[in-house]
């Protein structure tokens, strides 16, 4: 019988459990790591994890560890899940346990704040060279735990590893599809959070179906702007990490970062919304990253997002912010989105 393939998730939350749950019923032999051991002893002990999945059992096969060396002991695959702004602590804690050659498939969505840097740079600068993956798409972890359909996409320069991922991953009702673009699928898998944070403060204002569109569409301009920007191919933009998971995050009830907005649209601040939640809504830091020192100034036009950033961080009114984005001069739909492009 051919041995199982053995994989190591680390991270708790909704996303991380979610996928360790999946990659279990497609075979595999998966050990969950977490910060907390509490928390392993607490999902171990109730087969569930009812901080951050409710109502979802756990198979009895998932494995809890939370010694960083006997949790990475012989395995094939990493699957990383780590909220960005603790990714770099977490992983330090794995420099000497996983082996220098195991693929790490990163699936969080964000920029550090710190550094600016994406999740795979983050994990290669604590880990040093080795394969890397992203994966990302429409994926809320409360559908895919119900196993309803759910497609992505696995961006790696190394086509061989996005199949190794494709072929723990896949399953009925999961279909992973290939990248050769990780910068591409990462950035755009950050930036749609922000975005989504506009469409709940347009949903929380109550602006209409109309307004909605219109911040999806401008919203995926300004991504692909930026992504292409940084190195990333416009195309990927179009696909299910950037058009794909935009759809899902904007319009979703699960959508943490959406209800942000929500909250912040109907009245609420900032600092009583964030208190009030458990989960992380990473879209949040990714404003911040965006307009932090590191980020050396946003190069290309990102209006929606200064909107964001104005509303969550300057104390701008959200309906200021409405008549700011509709009075800005007049431009041709597809400005810059090339380099050098002037969209006419
Ligand atoms: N929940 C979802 O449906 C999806 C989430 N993601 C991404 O997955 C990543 C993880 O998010 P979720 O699983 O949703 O998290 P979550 O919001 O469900 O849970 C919070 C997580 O943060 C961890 N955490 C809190 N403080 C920490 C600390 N000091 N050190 C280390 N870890 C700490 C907790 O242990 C827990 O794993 C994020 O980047 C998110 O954008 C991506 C796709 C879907
Ligand atoms: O990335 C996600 C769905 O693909 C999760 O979005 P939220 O973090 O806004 O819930």
């Amino acid at each position: 019988m051919a041995e199982k393939t053995r994989i190591l998730v680390l991270g708790d939350g909704s996303w991380g459990t979610a996928l360790a749950r999946l990659l279990v019923q497609n075979g595999a032999d998966v050990v969950l790591w977490s910060a907390f051991p509490e928390r392993l002893r607490e999902m171990s002990e109730r087969r569930a994890n009812e901080a951050y999945l409710p109502g979802i059992s756990l198979p009895q096969a998932l494995r809890f560890e939370a010694d960083p060396f006997a949790a990475a002991r012989g395995v094939d695959l990493c699957l990383s899940v780590v909220p960005t702004q603790h990714l770099r602590k977490v992983v330090t804690r794995f420099e000497d346990a996983l082996g220098g050659n195991v693929p790490i498939v990163s699936a969080t969505k964000g920029l550090e704040i710190e550094t600016f840097q994406r999740p795979t740079e983050i994990i290669a600068s604590e880990l040093g060279d080795r394969p890397l993956c992203v994966l990302a798409g429409p994926s809320h972890a409360e559908e895919v735990a119900r196993g309803l359909p759910a497609s992505l996409v696995a961006a790696c320069d190394d086509t061989a590893v996005a199949e190794q991922v494709q072929a723990a991953f896949n399953s009925e009702t999961f279909r992973v599809y290939r990248s050769t673009d990780p910068i591409g699928v990462e950035l755009a898998g950050a930036l749609k959070n922000v975005i989504a944070i506009a469409a709940g403060i347009s949903d929380g204002l109550g602006l209409g179906d109309n307004a909605k569109a219109a911040l999806l569409t401008r919203g995926l301009v300004e991504m692909a702007r930026f992504g292409v920007s940084r190195g990333a191919r416009l195309e990927t933009f179009f696909g299910l990490a950037g058009m794909g998971d935009l759809i899902t995050t904007c319009t979703s009830r699960h959508s943490r970062n959406r209800a942000v907005g929500e909250h912040i649209g109907r009245g609420k601040t900032l600092q009583d919304v964030l208190a009030e939640m458990s989960m992380v809504a990473e879209g949040v830091w990714t404003t911040q990253a965006l307009f932090g020192p590191e980020a050396e100034g946003v190069a290309v036009s990102m209006p929606i997002a200064e909107q964001v950033h104005a509303v969550l961080f300057e104390g701008v009114d959200p309906e200021e912010a409405v008549r700011t984005l509709m009075q800005r001069s007049p431009t041709a739909e597809m400005e810059g989105l090339l380099p050098g492009s002037s969209g006419a």
